[in-house]
């Protein structure tokens, strides 16, 4: 890719996206915000990151490995959406900031281009060094429904770090906003519909797998 930003930033050769989840399970609205953060900013690989043990919630009832081989799955027809599992393969507790700073350490010319969606944006303050976090790459932001008021600590980072969403807005310490219509689904709501036996196959890709899996048949 060659485009403005490369040339205002010649010692970075490459923009690669990161999405991290919890991915328990992985639903549509995943797989929407991926394509949208790959095409909005011209990425040629977004990298799908499911959380071993997640920081910030009780462990889920699929275990990371069948996660990731769900994520798999859902990946399989998707054009530069890869799954990367080292947050799967990792022992302890999996803070984005170590995360991202590995993967910077590994591809040094690379910017990180990096999705949340708006609840996790809202809960940020709460993260492991998420004002070093905000340093690290360009965050990219998914509005969510029910989460468009930040608290005062975000609102202010969101007013002097915020830039188009564009491949030519693309710099490290910037925010943008994913321009995409709101979606409601939720992996909490396929949860749900799971454990009540009703059809999923609106939510996820991988609806008939879930079903037979029988791991959140009974209520979360
Ligand atoms: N529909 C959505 N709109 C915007 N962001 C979303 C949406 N679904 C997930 N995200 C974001 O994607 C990231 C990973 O989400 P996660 O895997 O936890 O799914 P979830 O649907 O939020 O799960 P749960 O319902 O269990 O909390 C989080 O930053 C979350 O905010
Ligand atoms: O690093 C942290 O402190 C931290 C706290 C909460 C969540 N995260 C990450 O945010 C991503 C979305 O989290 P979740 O729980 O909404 O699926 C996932 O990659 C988590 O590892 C990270």
């Amino acid at each position: 890719m060659d485009c403005i930003w490369q040339r205002r930033n010649p010692s970075l050769m490459h923009a690669l996206g990161i999405y991290g989840g919890t991915f328990n399970p992985v639903h549509f609205g995943h797989l929407a915000l991926a394509r949208s953060l790959r095409d909005t900013f011209a990425l040629s690989e977004v990298r799908l990151i499911p959380t071993g043990v997640p920081p910030h919630r009780p462990a889920p009832q699929a275990t990371p490995t069948q996660r990731l081989e769900w994520l798999n799955l859902a990946l399989a027809t998707e054009q530069n959406l890869i799954s990367d599992d080292r947050e799967v393969r990792g022992k302890g507790v999996s803070y984005t900031f170590d995360t991202l700073t590995e993967i910077q350490q590994e591809q040094p010319h690379s910017l990180l281009v990096w999705l949340i969606g708006g609840d996790s944006l809202a809960h940020l303050p709460s993260w492991y060094r998420w004002q070093e976090l905000l340093e690290v790459g360009h965050l990219v932001v998914a509005n969510r429904p029910m989460f468009s008021q930040f608290p005062e600590l975000i609102s202010s980072e969101l007013a002097k770090r915020n830039v188009p969403a564009s491949p030519e807005s693309l710099a490290r310490g910037k925010i943008s906003v994913l321009p995409l219509p709101l979606l409601s689904v939720s992996s909490t709501q396929l949860r749900e519909k799971l454990a009540h036996g009703e059809d999923v196959s609106e939510l996820s890709p991988i609806a008939a797998t879930l079903q037979q899996s029988g791991v959140y048949s009974r209520s979360t």
